[in-house]
């Protein structure tokens, strides 16, 4: 196993498990906190990301297989989603390559990525850290086909107020990371109503009130 990335959580290697292309995310621990709160709590975030991974497979949104999930290790072995790229790094390259065009480019891709969520919300799955870099694309970027990574901070809720913050939480990501965007986030949102259609329009109103809040906590500081 070759070691990928080092994140703030988790240790990120590739290599293979029984032939298959495999992706391992191995939790460390934390030497500030008391170990046994450690334990519990890297294994609750295991599970959690299991749990999440097997919901949206059951519904049908396109996540990692998982392969093999040790508690005791705190390692998740998990299908490599090769020949991809993340939506982040499609994005900046896009808009880098075509400048003012590239908006209406992506919003085929920003309305996919509407509907996926708006499918998860539908199910009460929340995601926790929507950000472009927790999206894959495989294969062609034109094909659309996104596989969504990275469960670790979510869990199941049917709150809209949640299901607000978890959009505002993908907001923030888009627009402070690809200038421009606020025109993709809408086509997103389109797509959203559509996909969550009994749940949307709440979500949404929770969506509004969770941005005024942002904005007076910046006017305050
Ligand atoms: N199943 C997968 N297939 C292919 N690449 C993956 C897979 N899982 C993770 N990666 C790659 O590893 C990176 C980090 O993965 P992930 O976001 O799950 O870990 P993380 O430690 O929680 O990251 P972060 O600290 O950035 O939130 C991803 O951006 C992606 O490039």
């Amino acid at each position: 196993m070759k070691l990928i990335k080092q994140g703030a959580e988790a240790k990120i290697y590739r290599g293979d498990f029984y032939g298959r292309p495999c992706i391992l995310k191995e939790r460390f621990s934390k030497s500030y906190r008391q170990p046994a709160l450690d334990r519990s709590l890297t294994a609750q975030r295991i599970k959690a990301e299991v749990r999440a991974l097997f919901r949206c497979r059951l519904h049908g949104i396109s996540v990692p297989t998982v392969y093999f999930v040790d508690i005791d290790s705190s390692c998740i072995y998990m299908e490599d989603i090769t020949d991809s790229c993340t939506v982040r790094e499609y994005i900046v390259q896009t808009q880098k390559e075509n400048g003012d065009s590239a908006i209406s480019q992506l919003k085929p891709l920003a309305a996919k990525i509407g509907g996926i969520v708006g499918k998860m919300h539908g199910n009460n799955i929340l995601h926790g850290d929507l950000t472009t870099s927790n999206m894959l694309l495989r294969g062609s970027p034109l094909d659309l086909n996104i596989v969504m990574i990275d469960f670790g901070l979510s869990y199941f809720d049917s709150l809209a107020e949640n299901k607000g913050v978890d959009l505002y939480v993908l907001e923030r990501a888009l627009l402070s990371t690809h200038p421009n965007t606020e025109e993709l986030f809408t086509t997103l949102l389109e797509a959203y109503k559509q996909a969550n259609k009994k749940g949307a329009a709440e979500v949404i109103s929770k969506l509004d009130e969770v941005r005024m809040r942002g904005r007076k906590r910046t006017m305050v500081g």
